[in-house]
C-alpha cells in the first residue's frame, strides 16, 4: 500500500432515492493519514456519502475508490461507525464486544481502554436495551475503535454524547490520528471542527469549501462591531440588517470588504467608508458556530447571535 496516495476518493459521486437527488456530482479526496471532519446540517447527505465511502451505499453515478480499489465493504481496511445501528440491543455491552471480536479478525483489546476512558466500563453488564443514547453511542465507539485498520469512518460518533465527553473522544481520534491512521468523521456539530486537519463541508448536495480549519475561518466574511454613537452608519456597507449584541451593534460585512484575513485592512475601508472612527471600530473574531452557519445559510451568523 502506497501512502502517498489518497486513501480514498470519490470522482463525481451522485446519489438518489427515487426522484430525491441527495448528492449531485461530489468530488472528495481523503489523504492518508489525515483527520477529515466532513460538516453540514442535518440531512444534507454526510451519512449518504459516508456509505458510499464505505461501500456500503452504491453511488447512482461516479466512482468511489478505498485504497485503489472500488469501495466495497472491506473489513480488512475500514471500520464503519453507522449511526445507531451496531450495538444488538438484546445483548449486554460485553456480549456485544464478544459478538463484534468474534466477526472482526482485527478486532483488539483497545476496547478495555476505550470503554474505561468513555465511562461506560461499569455498564458491561446490563442489557443495551436498558442504556440511554449516549451510551450506546460510547459502546458503539468503542468497539468501532477497538478494531485496527487503517481507515475509520465513523459517522456522527458525538451527535448523542454529552458536552463533556466529547474531547474524550477527540483525543481518542488525535491517538489514532499519531499512530498513522486515517479517519473521515461526520458531523452537525460545530466544535468537532476543532478536532479536524482538514474540514470539508456538504451543502445543497454538494461539497461547497474544504481546507484547514484556520483557512476556512479566514476566509468567512467579517463580522464588524462598535459601540460609537453613530452605529447605525453601519447600515451602508452591512449585508443585511445590523444587529444588536450586548449593548454593541454588529455587522455582517459583504466579503468584497476583503476576508476576515486582513482585518487592519477591512477596518480601514469600512471606516473611511462610514464614518465611524476606526478607533469604535473591531472585527468579531468568527467562531467554528460562524464558520458552520456561513458555509450552511450564508451567513456567518444567525439571528444576530
Ligand atoms: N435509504 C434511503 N432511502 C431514502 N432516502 C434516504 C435514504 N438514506 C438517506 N436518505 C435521504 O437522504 C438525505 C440525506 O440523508 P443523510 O442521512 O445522509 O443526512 P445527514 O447529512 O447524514 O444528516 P444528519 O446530520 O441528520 O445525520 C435525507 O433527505 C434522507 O432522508
Amino acid at each position: 500500500m502506497d501512502v502517498t496516495e489518497p486513501v480514498a476518493t470519490a470522482d463525481g459521486v451522485s446519489k438518489s432515492f427515487g426522484d430525491d437527488g441527495v448528492l449531485e456530482a461530489v468530488d472528495l479526496i481523503v489523504e492518508a493519514g489525515e483527520l477529515l471532519v466532513l460538516m453540514g446540517p442535518n440531512g444534507v447527505g454526510k451519512s449518504v456519502l459516508l456509505s458510499c465511502l464505505a461501500g456500503s451505499q452504491r453511488p447512482s453515478a461516479g466512482d468511489v475508490e478505498v485504497f485503489g480499489e472500488p469501495a466495497t465493504a472491506r473489513a480488512d481496511t475500514t471500520s464503519f461507525l453507522l449511526q445507531d445501528a451496531l450495538a444488538l440491543e438484546k445483548l449486554t455491552g460485553r456480549e456485544n464486544v464478544n459478538f463484534y471480536r468474534r466477526l472482526h479478525p482485527q478486532f483488539t483489546d483497545a476496547w478495555r481502554d476505550h470503554v474505561a476512558r468513555l465511562g461506560i466500563a461499569d455498564d458491561l453488564d446490563r442489557p443495551v436495551a436498558d442504556y440511554s443514547g449516549g451510551m450506546v453511542r460510547k459502546l458503539e465507539l468503542a468497539i468501532a475503535a477497538s478494531i485496527d485498520v487503517p481507515l475509520y469512518l465513523f459517522d456522527e460518533p458525538t451527535a448523542a454524547l454529552d458536552l463533556a465527553t466529547v474531547p474524550t473522544v477527540h483525543e481518542l481520534f488525535r491517538e489514532k490520528r499519531a499512530a498513522g491512521k486515517t479517519l473521515v468523521v461526520t458531523s452537525h456539530r460545530p466544535m468537532n471542527a476543532d478536532v479536524a486537519d482538514r474540514l470539508a463541508f456538504l451543502a445543497g448536495g454538494r461539497i461547497v469549501a474544504t481546507g484547514a480549519p484556520e483557512e476556512l475561518l479566514a476566509s468567512v466574511p467579517p463580522v464588524l462591531e462598535t459601540r460609537a454613537a453613530n452605529a447605525s452608519a453601519l447600515a451602508a456597507v452591512a449585508d443585511g440588517e445590523p444587529f444588536a449584541v450586548a449593548g454593541n451593534v454588529r455587522a455582517v460585512v459583504p466579503s468584497e470588504y476583503g476576508a476576515a484575513a486582513d482585518p487592519e485592512g477591512v477596518l480601514a475601508d469600512l471606516a473611511a467608508e462610514t464614518g465611524i472612527d476606526r478607533a469604535d471600530l473591531s472585527i468579531v473574531e468568527p467562531t467554528y458556530t460562524a464558520l458552520f452557519n456561513y458555509y450552511t445559510n450564508g451567513v456567518p451568523t444567525t439571528n444576530g447571535q
